[in-house]
């Protein structure tokens, strides 16, 4: 087997990129860079790649709705690792520009989210021109500058990753570019179904979860079954299934591990209760927080419970 092929946003320089380095590095890896988020996901589907890093959280916008439907969907993958990037952009320009000549920037929608309110401070003037990453303009100036014709450019300036810009030797205008200077995206590294990563004892379980049609409290009775056994929920969010109005898909990220009795046990409630759930993976948290336990729900508790119950169930009530 030759080495792990992993797909990504690229080009060069990406922050998911970093993510990937972190991972595995180029010498142990191939790396395949990627338009968008669906391609890099696609690829693993198809066999072309083993494995995909994608953004899917930031502290900024929450979910990344790309990644969060691409694996709602379509053939199963799973979170193997997740991987957490502190993000702040550089501002780059054809040598001479300055602040005030700038009224057009080019940035990934997730970028110019993460900068508005810089953008709005420094360049008043500054629409925003999307960009499919945070480098695809970088590579675009360069290919520019070195044709001479920086003016035909669709932007007069570009929100890149701090990194990128020695990889594509530009010159910075503006540095640590940011609204939230503590600012962190969340990446993670899917891949097909397999074996389940084990637990570390700090992990992070990762569901999508659809209610049933026109029950009164069905979202509550969801809730619940994660209530009731003591695990915290990290992340929850709505997304519509697609097919008519008021339909929405829950993409849930929840404290624990599959083979954890509360987290065993709040799934099959899951099971049991909801019309569709998909397991997304347990994987180990970035952060190795272990969760609080609360009184009754560490996994002594559900076994010394469910031996209680069989004796109780073969007569024996003494
Ligand atoms: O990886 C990159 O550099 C990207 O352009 C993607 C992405 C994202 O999708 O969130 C990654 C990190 C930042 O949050 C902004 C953009």
């Amino acid at each position: 087997m030759g080495v792990p092929r992993y797909a990504y946003l690229g080009p060069a320089g990406t922050f998911t990129e970093e993510a990937l380095r972190r991972v595995a590095s180029p010498d142990e890896a191939e790396y395949l860079p990627q338009t968008d988020v669906g391609s890099a996901i696609a690829a693993v589907r198809s066999g072309a790649a083993d494995y995909a890093v994608v953004a899917i959280e930031s502290t900024v916008e929450g979910g990344v709705t790309a990644t969060l439907d691409a694996l709602a969907t379509g053939v199963p993958l799973v979170v193997l690792r997740e991987v957490l990037v502190p993000v702040q952009f550089t501002l780059v320009a054809a040598p001479g520009t300055r602040l005030e000549d700038v009224a057009r920037v080019s940035a990934h929608p997730h970028a110019w989210v993460q900068c508005r309110r810089w953008v709005a401070a420094h360049l008043p003037r500054a629409v925003h021109v999307p960009a499919t990453s945070n480098t695809a303009p970088a590579a675009l100036l360069v290919e520019a500058l070195a044709a001479g014709d920086a003016g035909t450019l669709p932007f007069d300036a570009a929100l890149v990753p701090p990194g990128a810009v020695a990889t594509y030797g530009l010159a910075p205008l503006a540095d640590s570019v940011a609204d939230n200077a503590s600012a962190l995206t969340r990446f993670v590294v899917v891949g097909p179904p397999g074996e389940v990563p084990p637990r570390t004892g700090a992990d992070k379980t990762s569901l999508v979860v659809h209610l049933p049609d026109n029950e009164a409290g069905a979202l509550l009775a969801m809730l619940e079954q994660f209530a009731v056994r003591g695990v915290n929920l990290s992340r929850i969010e709505s997304r519509p299934i697609g097919d008519a109005l008021g339909r929405y898909s829950f993409s849930i990220d929840a404290e624990g591990h599959i083979t954890d009795e509360r987290m065993g046990e709040a799934i099959m409630g899951l099971h049991r209760r909801c019309p569709y759930v998909r397991f997304l993976g347990s994987y180990p948290r970035a952060d190795a927080v272990a969760p609080t336990v609360h009184v009754g729900t560490a996994d002594a508790d559900f076994v010394e419970a469910r031996a209680w119950l069989a004796r109780l169930r073969a007569g024996d009530a003494s």
